[in-house]
């Protein structure tokens, strides 16, 4: 096969931080994506519905003349979230869900819960309006080991939150583990997940083996490669559950290459050609499309997009890095390495 044409894909899970950062990345998800969920962990977070729309005037100002790409805002959970800033998010019809960061669990997640019981009125209403929960889903406690945190949400957090609210409609976002994927797999059809590229791609040797790896540092971190392998059959097994979020996450390349290196990987420039590249070491690059375009708006209630692109089996190198913020340089996934598929027309 040397050309993949598909329905346009979406990104379920996107960050595109704020001023001379989204001016410098938003193009990279514009020329490939439909939509991206907007993930709202700006500092300070995007907390109310005022906050969300504002945050879209500045992404769609941001974005090149002509483009379609629309921005599906979100907002971020705190303890004190009213039930009423849920009713107000749904009255706007642009902010799409609401996510879910444990306080302390990742990058720009200070403000996050504390104690997910404290948000119950707020999730009652998300559950009655039909908005989904994004959840990054990882516990915090230091007792609990980096490489078991999402194991060990799904038992603390998730079962009994479904079990108190089991209509909710749940995104687990970038799973990383065989248990993420099973418990997502045997669940009701209102819970899905997100998988990113790297996490197709890479398992913690990428990272650790022959020296430190910082752009392979992202959260949840890589796994082992069993669990590699679950969320590549999860991903290609055709299940509507699974659907593609990069988690693309820029951050300066200063701030990834230091001694106390931020978590993130930058994965929106080649975003669909990772995933067909991870589709295709997997012999199902025919699965590719609902993954990438189909699952997604389904899961939303939203129409799949009704242009497509096209993938053309033409090697090419990845940039070693691209202008950021402020004069500072950001450095993709695989910088300076050879893709075989490329988003054509570019
Ligand atoms: N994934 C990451 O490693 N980092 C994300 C936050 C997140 O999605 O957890 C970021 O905002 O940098
Ligand atoms: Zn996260
Ligand atoms: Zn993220």
């Amino acid at each position: 096969m040397t050309t993949l044409t598909l329905t346009r894909p979406d990104d379920w899970h996107l960050h595109l931080r704020d001023d001379q950062a989204l001016a410098a990345v938003v193009e990279a998800s514009a020329r490939q994506m439909g939509r991206a969920i907007i993930m709202p962990n700006l500092k300070p977070p995007v907390t109310t519905t005022e906050q969300a729309l504002a945050y879209r005037e500045r992404i769609l100002a941001a974005l090149p003349e002509g483009s379609r790409f629309q921005p599906l805002m979100t907002l971020y959970l705190t303890d004190n979230t009213p039930a009423e800033e849920i009713e107000r998010a749904h009255a706007s019809g642009l902010v799409q869900a609401v996510k879910l960061y444990p306080a302390g669990a990742t990058t720009n997640s200070d403000s996050g819960v504390t104690d997910i019981t404290l948000c119950d009125d707020a999730i009652a209403a998300m559950e009655r309006l039909g908005i989904p929960l994004l959840m990054h889903g990882e516990v915090t406690d230091a007792e609990i080991d980096i490489f078991d945190r999402e194991a060990v949400f799904i038992e603390q957090v998730l079962k009994p939150l479904l079990e108190r609210h089991p209509a909710l409609k749940v995104v687990f976002e970038h799973i990383t583990t065989a248990e993420a994927a099973d418990f997502v797999a045997a669940a009701p059809a209102n819970v899905g997940a997100t998988i990113t590229a790297h996490h197709l791609l890479f398992n913690r040797n990428h990272m650790l083996v022959g020296g430190i790896r910082p752009h392979y540092y992202c959260l949840p971190i890589l796994k082992r490669e069993r669990h590699r392998q679950a969320l590549l059959a999860a991903a290609t097994s055709g299940s509507p559950k699974f659907f593609l979020g990069t988690d693309s996450a820029p951050h300066a390349q200063g701030d990834k290459e230091s001694a106390c290196g931020c978590a993130g990987a930058y994965t929106a420039p080649a975003a669909i050609e990772y995933y067909a590249t991870a589709f295709e070491q997997a012999g199902a690059i025919e699965r590719l499309e609902g993954f990438a375009s189909h699952h997604g708006p389904d899961f939303y209630g939203l129409p799949r997009n009704s242009d497509t692109v096209t993938l053309v089996r033409e090697p090419w190198q990845l940039p070693e890095s691209l202008p950021y913020a402020g004069g500072a340089r950001i450095v993709p996934l695989m910088a300076g390495e050879t893709l075989e598929w490329k988003l054509a027309g570019e």
